[in-house]
Parts: C-alpha cells; sequence; structure tokens
C-alpha cells in the first residue's frame, strides 16, 4: 500500500500517537510502547512522531509536575532521536503546551534538539494568543502546521477529542479555512512569504472531506497566486 501512494508522488509528513505521557503507566510499558510507535513511523517513512503533552492543562500543573511532564518528554526524545525521529509536541488545550507561555516553558524546560512543535493555530488563538505573534515565537522549533477553523469562539467545544472522535459527535461549528472566527487569511499570507519548510495539514473533521479538499485548495492557490503569481505551489499534504 506504501508503495503504490509513494508512486502517486504523495508521502506521511507526520504520524500522530496518544502517548499517556503523564498516566501511572509503569515506565518501561511506557518506553515499549514508545519504541513500537517509532518503528511505525520509521515504517511510515516520516521522521515525526506527534504526541499531546499529557492531558492536564498547564495552569493546573505544579512545579513537580512540570519536572515529571519534562523529564518524561525529554525521556521520549532520546530514544527517538537514536532512531532519527523528532517528538513533536501539538499545541492543544487540556495538555501542557496549551498556550504561547506555557508551550514555551515546555520547550525550554525540556531543553532537547529532538523535541519540535505541531503549531495548531486555531487552538492557540483559542488560548487568547495572537496566532501570528505565537508563529515567530515559536517557529524555532515548529515543524508542521495544523489549520482548521470554527464559526465562533462558543463552538470551541467541537474540538475535543471526547466529541470529535465520537460516532455521534456534534458537528456544530466547523467551517472553512475562510468562513471562521479566526483569521486564516492573514496567517496564510505569512506562511506564503515566510520561507518556512514545515508542511501546513488542513484538519478537516468535517463531512465531504474530499469535497471540501478540492475547494480548501482552490481557496489556497488563489491566495498564493495574489502574492507570488510565479514562485509558489500548492501541495495538499
Ligand atoms: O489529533 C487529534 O487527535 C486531534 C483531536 C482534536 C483536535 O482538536 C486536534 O487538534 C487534534
Amino acid at each position: 500500500m506504501l508503495d503504490e501512494m509513494f508512486s502517486y508522488g504523495l508521502d506521511i509528513s507526520m504520524l500522530s500517537d496518544y502517548i499517556p505521557l503523564m498516566g501511572n503507566l509503569p515506565m518501561d510499558v511506557l518506553l515499549k510502547e514508545w519504541q513500537d510507535t517509532v518503528q511505525a513511523a520509521k515504517a511510515f517513512h516520516t521522521n515525526k512522531l506527534r504526541i499531546f503533552a499529557g492531558s492536564l492543562s498547564s495552569q493546573s500543573l505544579d512545579e513537580k509536575d512540570w519536572e515529571l511532564c519534562t523529564e518524561r518528554l525529554k525521556f521520549l526524545c532520546t530514544v527517538a532521536e537514536r532512531e532519527g525521529v523528532y517528538t513533536v509536541v501539538e499545541t492543544h488545550p487540556g495538555t501542557a503546551a496549551d498556550g504561547l507561555d506555557s508551550t514555551l516553558q515546555l520547550l525550554r524546560q525540556t531543553s532537547h534538539p529532538a523535541l519540535k512543535l505541531n503549531l495548531d493555530f486555531l487552538h492557540m488563538w483559542e488560548s487568547g494568543a495572537d496566532p501570528l505573534a505565537a508563529y515567530e515565537r515559536l517557529k524555532p522549533w515548529m515543524v508542521n502546521i495544523h489549520l482548521k477553523n470554527v464559526e465562533a469562539r462558543q463552538w470551541l467545544e467541537v474540538f475535543s477529542p471526547d466529541n470529535i472522535y465520537s460516532p455521534s459527535g456534534s458537528r456544530r461549528g466547523i467551517v472553512a479555512l475562510a468562513d471562521g472566527e479566526m483569521d486564516c487569511q492573514a496567517i496564510m499570507k505569512r506562511l506564503i512569504l515566510d520561507p518556512t519548510q514545515a508542511p501546513v495539514a488542513l484538519e478537516w473533521f468535517g463531512a465531504n472531506p474530499f469535497q471540501i479538499l478540492k475547494s480548501e485548495l482552490g481557496w489556497l492557490k488563489g491566495l498564493e497566486s495574489g502574492l507570488k503569481p510565479e514562485k509558489v505551489e500548492v501541495t495538499g499534504t
């Protein structure tokens, strides 16, 4: 299957995992799970393995929790790095990386060269941070970007994992990039003009994904041609 996919010029830029970083799992069990996932990333020919930084908001962590979280993260980074794989933390509510300051604290306190960041602009905006200011500060760690939008702040809960993965979960509030409350146009304009190599992934949890992918690509190409008529080509990663 992978060979067929690669033959179409498609590749997998990042693998997502949900390792219970701050759970009660004994370290040897955590290590085995992580080693298996690192091998899965290699099997999919990607050097990026995305995780969440625990399941507690940064506000609820005391000094000891931060120490535990960053020490464990450092350990995972070291194990994955030996196999040439980056450990990529995603900005997400209800985790240690739930805002700009907390994400910077996590990155700096962990202080591992193989620790990288998946910047989810909507969740950063959700935290109250200015997405473009956050982008400038977090750029040195950023290896992947998630882009999605919401009709209005009141619907942000639609993206909570409990809802989004429930077969009967609501989809109220999920809209195309250009139609939401966060200014995706300003974000995309900055990304198009910036020489970042980080892939931008459209994170679509709603209906009709193929149709949406096509219309979103059309919107992105329109933005690009307005900014850099002859230079850039948008690809669908
Ligand atoms: O990767 C995920 O599982 C996931 C789920 C919900 C989100 O809002 C999100 O940003 C990522």
